[in-house]
C-alpha cells in the first residue's frame, strides 16, 4: 500500500480535472451565475478608463459651455459611481457564491476522507503516519476550496482581463499597442523561471508542514514517555530543526514571490514610461487625444496586473492539483479488508471458534502463524501463553477479522469468518485490550460508544457486573463526569474498569481480553478478576496474560511458541508435562520467591 508520500507520481492533470469537476457538479447553476457575474466585474473595470478618457476630451472642447461641462461632469460622475456600485455589489455575491461552494466542497471532502479512513483496515491504518492523515483531512481539503473560490475564477477573470485590454490597446492605438507589447516576451520569460521556481518552493512548504503535523501528533501522543525518560530537550530541538526547515521553505517562497514581483513591476513601469513618451509625442502630434491617452495610460497599468497574477494563481492551481492528488491517494486505498457482496449478517453467536491450518503474515514470506489449529467450544475459558512475540495477540486479532489469513480456515460457530459481515460479528464479541483508549466525553459516552439503544440501566447493570459502580459513586456527576482527551483523568485501573464496562455492555458471546490486567494494581485486579469468574460460562472467553497465576483456571491453556501450539491442557496436566509452560511457570514461581526473599 502506498505510504501517502508527497513526492509521487503526478496523476494525469484532465482525470484530476475531471475527478473535481464532480464535485462541482452539484453546484453547476452557482457557478455558471459567479462566472456571469465575473463578467459584469469585467465590463465595469474597462468601461472606467474609457469613460474617464471621453469626459477630459469632453473638458478641454472650445465648443462646449462651461456650464454645459459642468452638466456633463455631474452625469459622468453619476454614471461612474454606479458603474462602481454595481461593481462592488456583484463583486460582493460573486465572492459570497464562490466563497459558500468552496466551503461545502470542503466540508464533503474531508467528510469522505473521514469516513474513507474509518473504513481502511488496522493493517492499513498502522502504516499510515497520522500527522499526514490530519493534513489530508484538514489543509487538503482547504487548498481546493481555495483552488474553486480564488484561483480558478480570478485566473480566467484575469486571462480574460488581458485579451480584452489587448484588443482595447490595439484599436486605441495599434502602434503605442505594440510598443507596450515589446516588453512581453520579458515578462514571459521571468513568468516561466518564476513557476520553476516557486513550484519548488510550493512542494517544499507543503512537505515540510505535513512532516510537523506527523511529528506533532506523534510527540504529542508520547509526550508521557518523553517525560519519563527526560527526552524534552532532545525533542524540543528535533521539533526546532523541523520547524525551522519549515521557516526556511516558507522564507525560500517569500523570497520567490518577493524576486517575482518586483521583476514584473519594472517591466511594467519600463513599458508604461515608453507608452507616456510615445503617447505624449502622438497627442503633441495630434493623433492621439490627452483623453484617449490617459484611458490607453490607465488600461497599460491595468494590463500588466493580471499578468502577474496569472503566473501566481497557475502556481495556486498547480497546489490546490496537488493537495487533489493526495486526497485522492487516500480516497483510492482500497480497504483491504472487505465484506463479500453476498455476506452473510450473523444473526447469533454461540461463541465457538475454530482455526484450521492457519497460517498467517503480516509482511510477506515472514510467517507469524504457522499451521495453528484449535477449537474452543462455546463457554470455554481458553488462555494463550507464550514468550514475547510467539503470535498470542495475533491469534486475537485474526477472530475479529482486524487482518485476513493467507492459508487454512477460521470458522465462527462452524462459518468462515471470510463470508460473515465484520460488523455483525464484533457485535458479538468485547474486547478488552492493555492499552485503553477513552474519547473526550463523559464516562456514559465512553461506554455507549454514541450507540442511543443503550440505556442508562443497561450502564448501570455493566458498571455493577465489573464493578465500576465502586468508582462512579465517589463521583458527584456520576456517569456524566467528563472525560480529558484519551483519559488522562483517570487512573489505569479506572481506564480498564471503564472499558470493561463497554465491552460487557453489549452482552457479548466472545470476550477476549489481552494483557487487560498487565497494568493495574492488585484491588482492581481483584475486582476484574471477579467479574470475569462471573462471565465464564455465560460467554466464550479468550485470554492473553503473562501472569499465569491470572489464567490458571482456565479450561485450557494454549502454549505458543514462535508461531506455532507446542502444548495445550489444563494448568495442572501441563505442569505434569514438564514442557514449556512449565519452565514458564517454573521462571514466574522463582521470581515470586526471589521477591519474597529480598
Ligand atoms: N502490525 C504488525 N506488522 C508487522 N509485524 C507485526 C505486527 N504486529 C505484530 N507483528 C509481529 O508479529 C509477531 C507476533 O506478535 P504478537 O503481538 O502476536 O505477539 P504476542 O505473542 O502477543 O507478544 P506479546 O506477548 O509481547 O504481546 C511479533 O514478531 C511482532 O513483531
Amino acid at each position: 500500500m502506498r505510504d501517502f508520500q508527497d513526492n509521487h507520481a503526478a496523476h494525469a492533470d484532465k482525470t484530476l480535472i475531471k475527478r473535481l469537476l464532480k464535485y462541482l457538479k452539484p453546484y453547476r447553476g452557482k457557478f455558471i451565475g459567479a462566472f456571469f457575474m465575473m463578467f459584469v466585474t469585467i465590463f465595469t473595470n474597462l468601461v472606467l478608463p474609457l469613460a474617464t478618457g471621453w469626459s477630459i476630451d469632453y473638458m478641454t472642447k472650445t465648443d462646449v459651455t462651461n456650464d454645459q461641462k459642468m452638466l456633463a461632469l455631474a452625469v459622468a460622475t453619476l454614471i461612474g459611481l454606479v458603474i462602481l456600485m454595481i461593481s462592488v455589489v456583484v463583486g460582493f455575491f460573486q465572492q459570497r457564491i464562490l466563497q459558500e461552494i468552496g466551503q461545502d466542497v470542503t466540508h464533503v471532502m474531508r467528510k469522505e476522507v473521514f469516513e474513507h479512513i474509518e473504513n481502511l483496515s488496522i493493517g492499513q491504518i498502522n502504516l499510515l503516519p497520522v500527522g499526514k492523515l490530519v493534513t489530508r483531512a484538514t489543509n487538503d481539503p482547504g487548498n481546493i476550496s481555495d483552488m474553486f473560490t480564488n484561483t480558478i475564477v480570478n485566473l480566467l477573470r484575469n486571462v480574460l482581463m488581458m485579451i480584452v485590454i489587448a484588443v482595447v490597446l490595439l484599436v486605441l492605438n495599434w502602434q503605442m499597442a505594440l510598443l507596450t507589447f515589446l516588453t512581453l516576451p520579458l515578462i514571459l520569460l521571468a513568468s516561466s523561471i518564476f513557476r520553476k521556481y516557486s513550484r519548488t518552493a510550493y512542494r517544499n512548504v507543503r512537505t515540510n508542514i505535513s512532516e510537523l503535523n506527523g511529528y506533532l501528533s506523534e510527540n504529542l501522543s508520547g509526550m508521557k514517555i518523553t517525560q519519563i525518560f527526560n527526552q524534552e530537550e532532545k525533542k524540543v530541538q528535533n521539533f526546532k530543526l523541523l520547524n525551522d526547515k519549515l521557516m526556511k521553505s516558507y522564507y525560500r517562497e517569500i523570497n520567490t514571490f518577493g524576486i517575482y514581483r518586483p521583476i514584473i513591476w519594472m517591466i511594467s513601469m519600463i513599458a508604461t514610461i515608453l507608452t507616456v513618451y510615445f503617447g505624449v509625442t502622438t497627442v503633441i502630434d495630434g493623433a492621439l487625444s490627452v483623453g484617449l491617452f490617459i484611458s490607453f495610460y490607465i488600461y497599460v497599468g491595468q494590463f500588466f496586473e493580471p499578468i502577474q497574477q496569472i503566473s501566481e494563481q497557475f502556481n495556486a492551481l498547480q497546489n490546490g492539483f496537488s493537495s487533489a492528488e493526495k486526497i485522492f491517494d487516500v480516497l483510492d486505498t482500497k480497504p483491504d479488508i472487505i465484506d463479500d457482496v453476498d455476506a452473510i449478517e450473523l444473526k447469533k453467536f454461540d461463541g465457538q471458534i475454530e482455526f484450521k491450518n492457519v497460517w498467517f503474515s503480516y509482511i510477506e514470506g515472514e510467517w507469524i502463524l504457522k499451521d495453528v489449529s484449535f477449537k474452543v467450544n462455546p463457554n470455554e475459558t481458553v488462555a494463550f501463553v507464550g514468550a514475547t512475540g510467539s503470535g498470542k495477540t495475533t491469534i486475537l486479532q485474526l477472530i475479529v477479522r482486524n487482518y485476513d489469513i493467507q492459508k487454512g480456515q477460521i470458522l465462527i460457530d462452524g462459518i468462515d469468518i471470510k463470508t460473515i459481515k465484520r460488523s455483525s460479528l464484533r457485535k458479538f464479541v468485547g474486547q478488552m485490550l492493555q492499552d485503553v483508549f477513552l474519547f473526550s466525553g463523559t464516562i456514559r459516552d465512553n461506554i455507549t460508544l454514541g450507540d442511543p439503544d443503550i440505556t442508562d440501566e443497561d450502564i448501570k447493570r455493566a458498571s455493577n457486573y465489573v464493578g465500576l459502580d465502586y468508582i462512579l459513586n465517589k463521583l458527584p456527576e456520576g456517569l456524566d463526569h467528563v472525560v480529558k482527551e484519551r483519559g488522562n483523568n483517570f487512573s489505569s485501573g479506572e481506564r480498564q474498569l471503564i472499558s470493561f464496562a463497554r465491552a460487557v455492555v453489549y452482552n457479548p458471546s466472545l470476550m477476549i481480553l489481552d494483557e487487560a490486567t498487565a497494568n493495574i494494581d492488585s484491588e482492581t485486579e481483584t475486582i476484574i478478576q471477579e467479574s470475569l469468574n462471573k462471565m465464564m460460562n455465560i460467554s466464550t472467553m479468550l485470554i492473553v496474560a503473562h501472569r499465569l497465576s491470572t489464567i490458571q483456571h482456565s479450561d485450557r491453556i494454549i502454549v505458543m511458541s514462535k508461531g506455532e501450539i507446542v502444548e495445550s491442557g489444563k494448568h495442572q496436566e501441563l505442569l505434569k508435562q514438564n514442557g514449556l509452560y512449565y519452565n514458564l511457570y517454573q521462571l514466574q514461581y522463582d521470581k515470586k520467591e526471589g521477591e519474597t526473599h529480598v
